[in-house]
């Protein structure tokens, strides 16, 4: 290994620091990756916002976010994506790596001459994002071990450990290493720490595209000049490292290789670094003498004075016009047209297997996340504090206020039994679909966007997530029957305790199931917390309690066979009731009758609850598909074994023309 980084004969020799010597990003030999793409376009449809050009008098229904572009990232070399604030630099980013995408995509991409504008990029790249949300409950340490385990298959403790170390060392983050990620409620690292470890993820493993966007917002000028130093040492070892940037230094600005300049969706210039400023001052901007490029082109290129634009041309008028302008200038250039025949003749070397992204079998995927799992909710103790606490307050309450109503009156206690049971179920339902739907709501964003990155698929993690939440789901309900069965004076024999505790506990799953179901309707937590009454108050109507169910219109009546709460009630209540006399009258029967509660007794009622959890679940399952799956490329070839088997192949007909002797 190096005992020094030499960046590149022509960028400023730029002290490393000590984790140069102990950090190789050669972990995998990358197989050299050439993406090229050709008249690209991404639009969104408006929708209801729709926006009304005044001038011309029409309705434009579409904005042009990605528009035209071609060009080429190659092997070996880092490239920029830079412009200002809204010119499309993250969607084209996003484009590329197949990610976020949710408006009409045209135009063409390759990967070593093989079609793969379907999204195929994210087989064989790392993308981390600007959103760097991670379970707040993990160590940065932690993190970095779950992303290596998820990636290599069956790695050894030796080759962990050490992984761990070069992504740790490489990002300075040793200091913070045993520190909880934390969140705004339980401050954990900082916001740059927290930066470095969503990068220090993706680094402790390899492949041969890397795309970021912006990877030194947040860090300091120093850590941001590690930061690209490192991409550099990354694209050097023979990666394609495309990094969206905003503002670079003029030390970080020389050490990238490849410049992409958008406006307004367009491009302004695509090229070698060193080319820019010649390319500029041809047109007509002159880089003044120690000014850093990057600095010029935001301020005296891209938002040029508008001295020849009329009085009257608004802000965006005048960008738009010298977008079109700079565009019209760039698409003229000598360098286009030599990048356009790049594109036409690009790279066909062979893809190979090893160029996919590993992860681990679903099994092991499964047994990782069950852990991680098990792990995060011993951590979240005010959450399992808040489900106990919750069950032994609410416990004592019911036992209190109902205390002995088995030695009352008849009227009395039929009355403080019926009401005992309701609110039961009740307190057993409400509360738990509500904290689980504001837990599992948090969650669903860290779960977003590890499922983007490719660490696990959804069925291993949502099996994980079920298995580990259903023991307090239980545990709730136990605890609560435990306190208030015997205060209120139910049936003594421990088999009519069982059955009321298991009616509850039944009723608690299909809660959760609840809970995670209402979550995967909309994006907004606060909009699905607003929702969930309607979801909870419909099963209470029609709980058997509140309303005499069998007095009910037909055509309304049938709810009450959707409604958990109906089914937990009449176990509970029939539990109670069933076979209980005075003096040989069947009181409690009569009072079932006069409830009409239905057909189903306890094991009906069980299977049904179970059979509604299962539902639930199944449909939860598919809400969660459904959200996760949104803005992945979806076009003609969906699936991953297609999408692997063209990557595979050989490359386009009119590439093979261009370079028969290159495969
Ligand atoms: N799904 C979408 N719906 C509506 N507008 C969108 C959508 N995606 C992107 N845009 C718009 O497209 C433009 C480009 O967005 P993009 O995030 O790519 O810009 P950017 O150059 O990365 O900006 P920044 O530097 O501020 O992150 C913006 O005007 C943005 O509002």
């Amino acid at each position: 290994m190096e005992d020094t980084i030499s960046i590149s004969q022509d960028v400023p020799d730029l002290e490393l620091g000590s984790y140069q010597t102990e950090y190789s990003p050669s972990l995998v030999e990358a197989n050299p990756a050439e993406i090229t793409f050709e008249n690209l376009v991404y639009s969104i449809q408006l929708g209801n916002n729709k926006k009304i050009n005044f001038r011309k008098g029409k309705t434009i229904s579409e904005k042009v976010i990605i528009d035209n572009i071609t060009g080429s990232l190659r092997p070996g070399r880092l490239t920029a994506i830079m412009g200002p604030s809204g010119s499309g630099k993250t969607s084209l980013l996003n484009l590329l790596s197949g990610r976020n995408i949710t408006g009409k995509v045209s135009g063409n991409i390759w990967l070593n001459g093989r079609p793969c504008e379907d999204g195929a990029l994210s087989l064989v790249s790392r993308f981390i994002s600007q959103d760097d949300v991670m379970l707040p409950t993990m160590t940065v340490s932690e993190i970095i071990e779950m992303a290596i385990r998820f990636r290599v298959e069956g790695i050894g403790e030796e080759e962990l450990e050490s992984r761990k170390k070069h992504a740790i060392n490489t990002l300075e983050l040793e200091k913070c290493q045993n520190t909880r990620i934390g969140d705004s409620m339980d401050k954990g690292v900082s916001g740059g720490e927290r930066k470095r470890t969503a990068i220090a993820m993706e680094m402790a493993t390899n492949s041969s595209v890397l795309f970021l966007d912006e990877p030194t917002s947040g860090l300091d000028i120093y850590t941001s000049l590690l930061v690209i130093k490192l991409l550099k040492k990354i694209a050097q070892s023979g990666q394609t490292v495309i990094t969206v940037i905003h503002q670079p230094s003029s030390d970080i600005f020389n050490l990238f290789d490849d410049v992409v300049l958008l406006s307004q969706g367009k491009t302004v210039y695509f090229g070698p670094q060193d080319q820019i400023v010649p390319y500029f001052s041809k047109i007509g901007y002159k880089c003044p003498n120690y000014t850093n490029p990057a600095d010029f082109m935001f301020t005296d290129v891209l938002n040029e004075s508008g001295k020849d634009i009329s009085p009257r041309t608004s802000k965006l008028e005048f960008q738009k016009e010298l977008s079109q302008r700079l565009s019209e200038e760039w698409n003229k250039s000598e360098l286009a047209n030599s990048l356009r025949s790049r594109v036409q003749n690009p790279n066909t070397s062979v893809i190979n297997e090893s160029s996919f992204i590993d992860t681990i079998n679903s099994f092991s995927q499964f047994k990782l996340l069950s852990q991680r799992a098990f792990k995060n909710m011993a951590r979240n103790k005010l959450m399992v504090r808040i489900r106990v606490a919750q069950s032994i307050i609410i416990g004592l309450i019911f036992g209190i206020v109902f205390y002995d109503s088995r030695n009352k009156s008849l009227e009395v206690k039929i009355q403080n039994f019926m009401g005992a049971l309701f609110f039961s179920c009740i307190s057993q339902f409400l509360p738990v679909a509500v904290n689980v739907l504001s837990t599992f709501s948090t969650e669903l964003h860290v779960v977003q966007r590890e499922l983007q990155s490719e660490y696990y698929s959804l069925f291993p993690y949502f099996s994980a997530k079920v298995l580990v939440e259903i023991p307090l789901q239980i545990i709730g309900p136990i605890i609560f029957t435990s306190i208030s069965y015997y205060m209120i004076g139910f049936r003594s024999e421990f088999r009519y305790f069982a059955i009321h505790a298991c009616g509850l506990i039944l009723l608690s799953l299909n809660a959760f199931a609840l809970g995670i179901f209402t979550s995967t309707l909309f994006k907004s937590i606060t909009v699905a917390l607003s929702f969930l009454p309607m979801l909870v108050v419909i099963p209470m109507i029609f709980g058997g309690f509140i309303v005499n169910t069998g007095s009910m219109l037909g055509w309304i009546g049938w709810l009450q066979w959707t409604s958990p709460i109906k089914y937990a009630f009449t176990m509970l209540t029939t539990n109670q009731l069933s076979g209980f006399t005075i003096d040989g009258e069947p009181v409690g029967d009569e009072k079932l009758e006069s409830l009409s509660l239905g057909r189903f007794k306890i094991v009906g009622c069980a299977l049904f609850l179970l059979l509604l959890f299962i539902i639930m679940i199944v449909a939860s399952y598919f809400g969660l598909l459904r959200i996760t799956s949104n803005g992945k490329l979806r076009t003609k070839t969906t699936s991953t074994k297609k999408k692997k088997s063209i990557l595979l192949g050989n490359p386009d007909e009119r590439f093979i023309k261009n370079h028969s002797n290159k495969f």
